[in-house]
């Protein structure tokens, strides 16, 4: 199925599992892209990204057949990030990780063409200018995810809480309680980040998201990073989700300190 998905016919492809095109016609932000080095632009204007999350707002772990979430309580402004590109504060929803079956190529995004065995998506939603999630995810400016890479290296001990729990949630559909979980431990020190207007990487493929993607990847070891170990075989990963739009529609940013 791979042939079938060259970058010509990519696009009128319907993607197996949700029989929904992959793109929607006439996108001009469509995620996930290439990220190239050289295409970035230092952007003086660009604050760094100020996150604060309230651990007991953690719920639970579910495995919704594609991946597993976990997820958040949002009814306030408890676990929220503001700064960055952001015009005013988004609450954290969900997160959840991309990874491939193979390990050198499981990332969503790609760095200079290079992918990374998996990715990590923590999901916030514009509860400033929207009453929902659901009506923010339809808006220009109702996301805004914090892309993570990760990559193989040292076992992070932080990541490790949750894979323990992962087996629980093998299942379609199934749901299991997880609290007191700060995600910021997820999330690289550095503050260095690339950022553009973009899209869901999955189905309904709304252009709603502000991307935040950390230019430094966290480390985690072989056994963390197989997480299609302890849950079965989740929604397809082939490329044909990675509709690499070298196009030059999307402003790419970057913020960088010294670091
Ligand atoms: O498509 B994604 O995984 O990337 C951004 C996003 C936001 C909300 C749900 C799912 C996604
Ligand atoms: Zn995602």
């Amino acid at each position: 199925s791979l042939a079938a998905c060259s970058s010509k016919t990519r696009n009128a492809a319907l993607h197996p599992l949700w029989q929904s095109p992959l793109t929607i016609p006439g996108g001009t932000r469509q995620s996930p892209i290439n990220i190239q080095w050289r295409d970035s632009v230092y952007d003086p204007f660009l604050k760094p990204l100020k996150i604060s999350y309230d651990p007991t707002t953690c719920l639970h772990i579910w495995n919704n057949g594609y991946s597993f979430l976990v997820e958040f309580d949002d009814s306030a402004d408890k676990s929220i990030i503001v700064g960055g590109p952001l015009e005013n504060q988004y609450r954290l929803k969900q997160f959840h990780f991309h990874w491939g079956a193979i390990n050198d190529w499981g990332s969503e995004h790609t760095v200079d063409s290079k992918f990374y065995p998996a990715e990590l998506h923590l999901v916030h939603w514009n509860a400033v200018d929207y009453p929902s999630f659901e009506d923010a995810v339809m808006e220009g400016n109702g996301l805004a995810v914090i892309g993570v890479f990760l990559k193989l290296g040292a076992r992070h001990e932080g990541l490790q809480t949750l894979v323990d729990a992962l087996p629980a949630v093998r299942h379609k559909d199934t749901v299991i309680e997880f609290d007191e979980f700060d995600p910021s431990c997820l999330i690289p020190s550095c503050p260095d980040y690339w950022t553009y207007a973009g899209s869901l990487t999955t189905p309904p493929l709304t252009e709603s998201v502000t991307w935040i993607i950390k230019k430094k990847p966290i480390e985690v070891d072989e056994d963390q990073v197989n997480l299609n170990f302890t849950l079965l075989p989740q929604r397809c990963s082939e490329p044909v989700f990675h509709q690499q739009f070298s196009g030059k529609t999307q402003k790419l940013s970057v913020f960088s300190e010294i670091c």
